[in-house]
């Protein structure tokens, strides 16, 4: 049903500018999005439009040039970087009379191929189902008018109909076991997240060096690669920071732009820990040239699935690329906000350790205040008389005694990152 460039298919990118992206990126992506899916990039057709065709989406004459390219690169496929119409596919591979790719069935198939747990494979399935529903409204008319297939169709039913209805019945199966799975992780999650212990998820665009960052800090051995989504899972460990004791860390899928709708609904179950967390650590390719679209984007999909309020501190990774020192930087108010590291290296390790110890002592401090003045609010109903001349109702206000300086400012746990530019 999904076709995917299977090992060594060779395919053709067709990238087109409609006058607001960098098309060297675009491809550089793309060429990325083939190879992890297992194929290979043997030509490119560029071209420039005002506005999409709406019958082959390239116009008349470029799709004539794919056409030519396509035959003596003696090619397999021809892969579009861009979202397709059902109608534009169909059109495109009955001209060019060979299979066509568009940018959302090549995400969801490099999805299907990653998928390791189950719970992964049931929401890349579901979200490829989603797709496929889009692509049934007038995606197989072709087939309407067929008949037969004892036991594959109600009294009456055209093709299009019982297509439409099993993939209902699979779609809302899929969703309900979907649906336990993640009450489950629920519960799973509230046991470990219980006390003050600090959760930190990593976030960012695919191929960031989350994976390498996660396991630089926890030396778990996770899967990582010069490949875009290397992780679908997202997998937790403890890490332990001195004066601090434990943090929870997650490694997450990666982000990417124009990431499938579906695909994204599918796994909302699985980025709900993300927005549950109490603090993001948004790993950033610091070298990419694309580096600040793609801190939009995550910043993007992070509010999509309800997580624009937790708590960001941006990591710019790669520091050995761009030959920057590893540091530290923080806001007026002396929180901090970036820090620049090398996963691969180890360059600034430490001071992300730093960092994440006192954003955690932060937070506990945060409970410990919190603590003292309903204890004191108790104390004060419980107590009426004063132990000291003193003493009175003034308890509430003892915690804050240590926060004059700036490394001790509380770490301010509802404060939304700004986009800092670079
Ligand atoms: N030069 C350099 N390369 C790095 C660094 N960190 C990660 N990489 C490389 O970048 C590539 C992607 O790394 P991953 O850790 O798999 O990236 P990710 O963000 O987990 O990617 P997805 O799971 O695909 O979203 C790998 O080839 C890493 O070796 C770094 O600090 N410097
Ligand atoms: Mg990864």
């Amino acid at each position: 049903m999904f076709e995917r460039p299977s090992a060594g298919e060779r395919a053709v990118v067709i990238q087109l500018d409609f006058g607001r992206r960098d098309l060297k990126e675009d491809l550089e992506e793309v060429r990325l999005l083939i190879e992890s899916a297992g194929g290979e990039v043997v030509a490119e057709v560029t071209g420039r439009r005002q506005a999409p065709d709406p019958a082959l989406f390239a116009g008349k004459g470029k799709v004539e040039e794919i056409g030519a390219v396509m035959r003596a690169a003696q090619a397999d496929l021809v892969v579009f970087n861009h979202e397709l119409s059902p109608g534009q596919q169909r059109n495109l591979e009955r001209e060019l009379k060979c299979r066509v790719v568009d940018r959302t069935s090549l995400i969801l198939d490099i999805f299907a191929l990653r998928a390791q747990s189950a719970e992964g494979k049931l929401q890349v399935e579901l979200a490829q189902l989603e797709h496929l529903s889009t692509r049934l409204v007038r995606g197989w008319t072709h087939l309407e008018r067929q008949r037969g297939g004892i036991g594959l169709r109600g009294p009456g039913e055209t093709q299009l109909e019982t297509d439409r209805r099993l993939l209902g019945i699979r779609v809302k199966a899929l969703k309900e076991r979907l649906a336990k799975l993640s009450r489950q992780r629920g519960v799973q999650r509230k046991a470990r997240m219980r006390g003050d212990q600090l959760n930190v998820s990593l976030v960012g665009y695919t191929n960031a060096g989350k994976s390498t960052l996660f396991n630089a800090l926890t030396k778990a051995g996770v899967y990582a690669a010069d490949q875009l989504f290397a992780t679908l899972d997202t997998t937790s460990r403890k890490v332990w920071l001195a004066e601090v004791g434990q943090v929870v860390v997650s490694d997450t899928v990666g982000f990417i732009r124009d990431l499938p709708h579906s695909l994204v609904a599918a796994f909302q179950a699985t980025l709900e820990a993300t927005a549950q967390a109490d603090l993001l650590l948004h790993v950033v390719d610091s070298a990419s040239a694309a580096r600040d679209e793609q801190i939009d984007e995550v910043n993007k999909v992070l509010n999509e699935i309800g997580a624009a309020d937790v708590p960001q501190v941006l990591v710019l990774n790669k520091a050995d690329l761009t030959g920057l020192p590893a540091a530290v930087e923080r806001d007026e108010y002396g929180r901090i906000r970036r820090v620049r590291i090398s996963a691969r290296t180890g360059a600034g390790l430490d001071l992300l350790r730093e960092a994440l110890a006192e954003i955690a002592l932060d937070k506990t401090r945060d409970a410990a205040a919190r603590f003292a003045a309903a204890s004191a609010a108790q104390a004060e109903t419980v107590a009426s008389l004063p132990l000291s001349p003193n003493e009175g109702g003034e308890a509430e206000s003892a915690p804050s005694s240590d926060r004059s300086t700036n490394l001790n400012e509380p770490y301010d746990f509802n404060h939304r990152t700004a986009h800092v530019p670079q």
